[in-house]
C-alpha cells in the first residue's frame, strides 16, 4: 500500500531541518534545489491534514562555538547562529508560498517588519488552520541549539512528535561519519541516549523530551519519502522515547 493511501499517525507534528542540509552541494549558503525538495515533502504532510511546525538549523551559515574557535566572543557567535536560522526560515518560507502552502515565520528574536514574534497562542491557532509556521532564532538564548527549540516549541504546541531531519539515518552506537563500526539502533530510550552520551541532538534536548514524555524520531532527510512514510506510521530511523508517551495520546486539535 502506498504512503498517500494510509491514514495520518501523526496529526501535528514538529519537524527540525538541518541547516547543513540546506548546503545540498555547495560549501556554505542554500541551495534552491535542496529547498524546493524540502517544501515539496512538508507539502505532502500538509496535504493529508498534518499539522507541521518547522524549526530549521543555522549550520549552512553560522554556529557560536564555531564563531568563538575563530575568536569571537560566544555569545556574539550565537546571536549570529540564531539570525542565521532566521534567514533559513525566510527561505523556506518563500519556497513553501511558491508551492502554495500557507506558511508564516515566528522568531524568538523580536524583528518587527520582517517576520513576527513568537506567541504560543498564535502559533496554535495557525498550525490549527493547516498553516506552516516556521519558529525562528531558536530559543532566543545564547548557549543552546536549534535541537532544543524544536523540542520546546514542539512540546510549547503540544506536538505528537518531533522529528529530527539530519544527514545521518538514525541515532547509531558512535557517529557513523566518524566510526564505520557504529551500529544503528531502531529504539532507545531518553535514559539510554544519555547514559551512552550520544551525540546526534545535544543532551539538553533529550532531557526537555524525557521529561514531557515527548517521541522523537531521528531520519536522514535525503531519503525521499521518508518523512511521508513516518506520519502514516513507518518506522524510519530511529525512535526515541518510551514506547507509551504522547504517540497514544489522542487530541482534538
Ligand atoms: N551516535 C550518533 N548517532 C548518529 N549521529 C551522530 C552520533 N553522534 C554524532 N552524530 C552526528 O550528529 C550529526 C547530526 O547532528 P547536528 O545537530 O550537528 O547536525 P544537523 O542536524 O545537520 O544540525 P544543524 O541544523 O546544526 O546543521 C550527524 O550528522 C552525525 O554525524
Ligand atoms: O536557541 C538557540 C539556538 C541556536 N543558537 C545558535 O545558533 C546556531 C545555529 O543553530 P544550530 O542548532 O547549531 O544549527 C547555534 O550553533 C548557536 O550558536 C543559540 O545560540 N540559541
Amino acid at each position: 500500500m502506498s504512503s498517500q493511501s494510509r491514514d495520518k499517525k501523526y496529526k501535528r507534528i514538529l519537524l527540525k531541518l538541518s541547516g547543513e542540509a540546506l548546503m545540498g552541494g555547495l560549501g556554505f549558503g542554500i541551495d534552491p534545489k535542496v529547498l524546493d525538495r524540502m517544501a515539496l515533502e512538508v507539502g505532502q504532510l500538509v496535504g493529508i491534514g498534518v499539522q507541521v511546525g518547522l524549526v530549521v538549523g543555522g549550520g549552512n551559515l553560522f554556529r557560536g562555538a564555531a564563531l568563538q574557535t575563530a575568536g569571537l566572543d560566544r555569545v556574539t557567535g550565537d546571536h549570529m547562529g540564531m539570525l542565521a536560522t532566521v534567514m533559513n526560515a525566510l527561505a523556506l518560507r518563500d519556497a513553501l508560498e511558491r508551492s502554495n502552502i500557507k506558511s508564516s515565520v515566528m522568531s524568538a528574536i523580536p524583528m518587527s517588519g520582517v517576520v513576527d514574534h513568537y506567541d504560543r497562542r498564535k502559533a496554535i491557532r495557525a498550525l490549527s488552520r493547516g498553516e506552516v509556521v516556521i519558529f525562528a532564532a531558536g530559543t532566543g538564548n545564547p548557549f543552546f541549539t536549534t535541537d532544543s527549540a524544536a523540542c520546546l516549541r514542539g512540546i510549547e504546541v503540544d506536538a505528537d512528535l518531533v522529528l529530527k531531519a539530519t544527514k545521518v539515518d538514525g541515532v547509531y552506537s558512535a557517529d557513523p561519519m566518524r566510526d564505520p563500526d557504529a551500529v544503528k539502533y531502531d529504539y532507545l530510550s531518553y535514559d539510554e541516549v544519555l547514559d551512552k552520551k550520544l551525540e546526534v541532538m545535544d543532551l539538553t534536548a533529550i532531557c526537555l523530551c524525557r521529561d514531557h514524555k515527548m517521541p522523537l524520531r531521528v531520519f536522514a532527510m535525503e531519503q525521499q519519502g521518508a518523512l511521508l512514510n513516518i506520519v502514516v506510521g513507518g518506522e524510519e530511523g530511529t525512535l526515541v522515547g518510551a514506547s507509551a508517551t504522547r504517540e497514544e495520546k489522542r487530541h482534538d486539535k
